[in-house]
């Protein structure tokens, strides 16, 4: 059968031309790892199979596997029979060919009797929820996937190695019968992790130190920490690889120890026989992993000893000189105030590069972000955060949300479609600002709690994000009545008026709430300034 492609690729196919479609996070990553054959998988899985794995931990065959492998698709493509899937720039990657469509319902994933529902029928009254990380019901194809081109996309393409390459590396140094250590990193490998990944390598290499091979599990849109992990790589046995994957988010709806089960199906793949998650020690004990493909070696807890200056297991140390790594949110802080990471604690290279990727709140990219009612003080609060932002020295874009309506979102009305619409250009140029180490200062009403969040990941995937609800109630606006519009949409001159006859979803998220009824506009601004100074994004007062 020809392919005809409607993307790229030249489109020779005779028949009709498969639909495109771009996967979310979840299913690119599963996309990536059955192409690369990190998963011993075809394509993406049926109900019956996803079903069977997310409450068995295997498939309906008996084949241990942790997690459904599925593709989430919108409506507009839950009847296709063939798809051209492609990466979020559009390039294709696979075609698949649809075996099976079906409904991941809403509802838990009790009961043993799934009972089928009809295919692809949301109202079919078995339908259930999967927990397969796509975030929700919705419609799923399933069916093998052939390979197109090889993915040119995300960070670090140059160290996503397919799992073959890395084997036959092996195969090639003679090494493929020897033992290879896999550790799965997320997070930089600090003293403690070093520590014990030379004592495991030393464990399992029999008289030999096992080669190392450290999966790095990074996002595809960013390095994430995969600099600070291989900045380590001094510190590691001799001729440690390093590879990057993106592991897919597991549903928190799944059995706690699949995430880890499914780094050590992937970690096989590349021929470990053992694998080490390094996790972050703020997280709580590991579970257990049930039935996992190779051994997981489970570093236990140490400490650091400092009157013999040295990590141990915890049992081996005086409580009296033991000391506790901090987790990651505890690093996170102290790189945020600029504070210098202990050398107790990990290597200077890795700090260095640490604080290279996380830079000091006074240096890094910030955008506040106001939410309110019109007249409650939004503009007025946000300009006096402005001239304080940069009295400290920083530069500062204000996006107020009048000027904002002039100047990007021209002819866009108060529907909610051109609301969100509005709200997501603000966000991406404040994203964009904040990404280059700038402070963005947005003041729109912003009135949906849903758009608010899309816009306070994007920006949080470039820096960090500060949302102020200017929390002024309706009849103190209606009272200031600044410009006339409270009267005139009372009048019902001006339909779909926030506040007065469209919604206004009011944040439960937010990390400052500023009531300016009975404050002077000095000491609102006043208070949203202590506010920034306090999480260390502007430097302390020195007046
Ligand atoms: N129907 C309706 N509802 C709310 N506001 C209205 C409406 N029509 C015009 N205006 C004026 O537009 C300003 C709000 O624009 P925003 O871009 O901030 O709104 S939104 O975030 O897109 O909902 C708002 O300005 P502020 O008073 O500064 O909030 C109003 O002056
Ligand atoms: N504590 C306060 N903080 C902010 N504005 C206040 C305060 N007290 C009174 N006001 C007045 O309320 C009005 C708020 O208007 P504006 O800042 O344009 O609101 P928005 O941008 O939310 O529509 C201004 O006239 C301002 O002087």
């Amino acid at each position: 059968m020809e392919v005809g492609l409607s993307a790229g690729d030249g489109g020779h196919g005779g028949g009709a031309a498969a639909p495109v479609f771009a996967p979310d996070q979840v299913g690119l990553a599963h996309l990536e790892a059955i192409l690369s054959g990190a998963y011993p998988l075809a394509g993406f899985m049926t109900e019956a199979e996803a079903a069977s794995v997310a409450r068995h931990g295997r498939l309906p065959g008996g084949t241990p596997w942790p997690v459904p492998v599925t593709l989430a698709v919108p409506a507009e493509l839950a009847g296709a029979d063939r798809l051209v899937l492609t990466d979020p720039e559009g390039a294709p990657l696979a075609e698949l060919t649809v075996a099976e469509r079906w409904w991941c319902g809403p509802g838990g994933t009790g009961g043993d009797d799934p009972g089928p529902p009809g295919p692809g029928d949301p109202a079919a009254p078995g339908a259930r929820h999967v927990p397969d990380g796509h975030g929700g019901p919705g419609h799923r194809l399933a069916g093998e996937v052939r390979f197109i081109r090889p993915s040119m996309y995300g960070a670090l393409r140059h160290l996503r190695r397919a799992p073959a390459e890395t084997r036959a590396r092996r195969e090639a140094a003679d090494a493929s019968e020897r033992p290879l250590l896999a550790v799965v990193a997320g997070r930089p490998l600090h003293h403690r992790a070093l520590h014990q990944i030379r004592a495991a390598a030393d464990r399992i290499g029999g008289g030999h130190r096992a080669e190392v091979l450290v999966i790095i599990d990074a996002p595809f849109d960013t390095e994430g920490m995969a600099p600070a992990v291989m900045a380590a790589e001094p510190l590691l046995p001799a001729r440690t690889r390093f590879v990057v994957v993106t592991l897919p988010a597991t549903d928190p709806g799944l059995p706690a120890d699949r995430a880890d089960l499914l780094a050590a199906h992937v970690a096989r793949s590349y021929g470990a026989t053992h694998v080490l998650i390094d996790r972050d020690p703020g997280a709580g004990p590991a579970p257990e992993a049930a039935d996992p493909p190779i051994p997981v070696l489970h570093p236990g807890d140490w400490r650091y000893d400092t009157g013999e200056e040295l990590w141990l297991p915890a049992e081996r140390v005086d409580p009296d000189s033991a000391r506790t790594e901090p987790g990651d949110a505890e690093v996170e802080e102290m790189l945020a105030l600029d504070r210098d990471l202990p050398a107790w604690f990990t290597p200077a290279r890795v700090a260095a590069e640490l604080a290279r990727l996380r830079p000091a709140r006074t240096r890094r990219g910030l955008t506040v972000f106001f939410t309110g009612l019109s007249g409650s003080g939004k503009s007025t609060v946000a300009r006096g955060v402005a001239d304080a932002v940069r009295r400290s020295g920083r530069t500062v874009t204000l996006l107020d949300g009048d000027v904002v309506r002039r100047m990007l979102s021209s002819g866009l009305t108060f529907s909610r479609a051109d609301r969100d619409l509005n709200i997501r250009r603000i966000g991406y140029v404040a994203a964009e600002i904040t990404r280059h180490g700038g402070v963005a200062i947005c003041a729109p009403i912003a009135p949906y709690a849903a758009t608010r969040a899309e816009v306070r990941a994007m920006v949080e995937d470039a820096g960090d994000f500060f949302l102020v609800h200017v929390a002024t109630p309706i009849e103190v606006c209606e009272a200031r009545d600044r410009k006339g519009l409270y009267a005139k949409a009372r009048a019902g001159e001006i339909p779909e008026f926030t506040g007065v006859s469209d919604p206004y979803e009011e944040p439960a998220d937010a990390d400052l709430v500023l009531h300016t009824e009975g404050r002077s506009v000095a000491e609102s601004v006043a208070e949203a300034v202590a506010a920034l100074r306090i999480g260390g994004w502007l430097p302390p007062d020195r007046r």
